[in-house]
């Protein structure tokens, strides 16, 4: 299985389940692991033939400003489905963390897999 990576996307949103996190934004860092058989693009040296990172990433950026959920779960799960349909990727590996949430700790949040996985070959 092949995969396209984005590692540590930093995005901007109003999340939280408490009064005073919905009156301001907080950063999210993201990790994807989208999979997608890169050989078509490499064969032929074709974006058009890939999943393109930084569509991908605009797209999340959007998304993030556009929506106003309590749960990090929430975010991750609609994100997930909002990917899913608006590019061809058969399966994805979605990390969302909430750096400072908890003070004692670099960051929490949540892992998700959506899709299915395909068969290496
Ligand atoms: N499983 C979760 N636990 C908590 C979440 C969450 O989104 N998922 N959120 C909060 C608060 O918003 C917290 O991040 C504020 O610091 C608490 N627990």
């Amino acid at each position: 299985m092949d995969l396209v990576l984005i590692e540590s996307l930093g995005v901007d949103t109003v999340i939280g389940v408490y009064d005073w996190e919905r009156t301001i934004t907080q950063r999210l860092l993201l990790d994807l692991e989208l999979a997608t058989d890169i050989r078509p693009a490499a064969a032929s040296d074709d974006i058009a033939l890939t999943l393109d990172y930084a569509a991908i990433c605009e797209r999340i950026i959007a998304f993030a400003a556009e929506h106003d959920v309590a749960l990090v779960e929430t975010f991750a799960e609609r994100l997930a489905e909002t990917l899913r349909e608006e590019f061809a990727i058969a399966w994805l590996r979605l990390t969302v963390r909430k750096p400072g949430a908890v003070p004692a700790a670099a960051a929490v949040g949540v892992s998700i897999q959506r899709g299915r996985q395909p068969e290496t070959q």
